[in-house]
């Protein structure tokens, strides 16, 4: 069974077209990154992915059940992690716990011992009968996600996760994200935070009122050709015979490591054959991974599908 299966799906509001033509799937176990400037339509997206929206156009299937006709199944399979944490702050930690649980009319006694160990696992054991208007921001953010995992969801949504949260906590979180995709379940990631994506994230789709890739990870910071080169010694006195080249690479020489930006991988021979050519000993040459943020700007740029 696929996590997410998302078919031509579109919205829009009046005249305005918030996103269109999209089409991914996303399987159990993955975490898949939603990525896109603001108002790039995300979070209408995920609106309609978790039956807050009707779509204008196309279908969508989330654990099997359509987003257009099966609202009551859906909600019982999705988990929603919104930007804004929404909790009421006159209440205790536990008691917004409980309203939700009433919401999805599961039974407390058997529902809190997995909800407890969230809260040890966020470090909130302790805090359950505090009014959350006395937390800071990460405690809120940290029990809007124990909030998001109360009814054990199949497939979460989460927006900006970390937000808000020391590194500790933004770690802590990285990895209760790992080990839920770990059990099976499906993550779809909304964040703007890349080297987080980067981390967290198998796949992405990348959108701009539509779908301008979709990839995985690696894949896609692999685009662009770059090649890595090692070399005996001082890389940096090779810069400028490489330079000398018809195609004349911009080139940056860190120890024994070069990174040779190309224009296409059929330069790729001429650039380690020039390096011979200069006295080098070349180790290993191989296409080098640009960080994801250089990527995502680009294709943002562009708009190129
Ligand atoms: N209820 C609405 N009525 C009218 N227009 C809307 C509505 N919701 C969203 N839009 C429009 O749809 C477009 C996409 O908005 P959306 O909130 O989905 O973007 P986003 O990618 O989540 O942005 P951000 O990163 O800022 O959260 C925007 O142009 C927005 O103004």
């Amino acid at each position: 069974m696929s996590g997410i299966s998302v078919q031509g799906l579109a919205k829009r509001f009046g005249t305005r077209t918030a996103v269109e033509g999209l089409d991914f799937d996303v399987r159990p176990g993955e975490v898949f990154g939603l990525l896109g400037p603001n108002g790039a339509g995300k979070t209408t997206t995920v609106r309609m992915l978790t039956g807050l929206l009707q779509p204008s156009e196309g279908e969508a299937r989330v654990w099997g059940h359509s987003v257009r006709t099966d609202g009551e199944a859906l909600r019982r399979v999705v988990g929603l992690l919104t930007e804004q944490p929404g909790l009421y702050e006159r209440l205790s930690a536990r008691d917004n716990l409980r309203f939700f649980m009433k919401l999805h009319e599961l039974d407390e006694r058997q529902v809190w011992p997995r909800v407890q160990s969230y809260l040890e696992r966020f470090g909130l054991a302790g805090r359950e009968d505090d009014a959350c208007g006395g937390f800071s921001k990460g405690m809120r953010q940290k029990l809007a996600i124990v909030r998001t995992l109360v009814h054990d969801p199949k497939v979460i949504f989460l927006d900006e996760p970390t937000s808000g949260l020391d590194p500790e906590s933004a770690r802590t979180v990285r990895d209760a994200v790992a080990e839920l995709a770990a059990e099976g379940r499906t993550i779809v990631l909304c964040s703007h935070n890349l080297a987080e994506v980067e981390r967290l994230c198998t796949r992405v789709a990348v959108v701009k009122g539509r779908l301008l890739a979709m990839a995985p990870v690696n894949e896609l910071r692999r685009t662009g050709s770059a090649l890595e080169v090692k070399v005996e010694g001082e890389a940096g006195r090779y810069v400028e015979a490489l330079a000398a080249l018809p195609f004349a690479p911009n080139t940056l020489a860190e120890g024994g490591r070069l990174r040779v930006m190309l224009a296409d991988e059929a330069q790729a021979p001429d650039v380690v054959a020039c390096l011979v050519g200069a006295g080098a000993r070349v180790r290993s040459a191989v296409p080098a991974q640009r960080p994801l943020e250089e990527v995502y700007l680009e294709l943002i740029r562009e708009g190129r599908v």
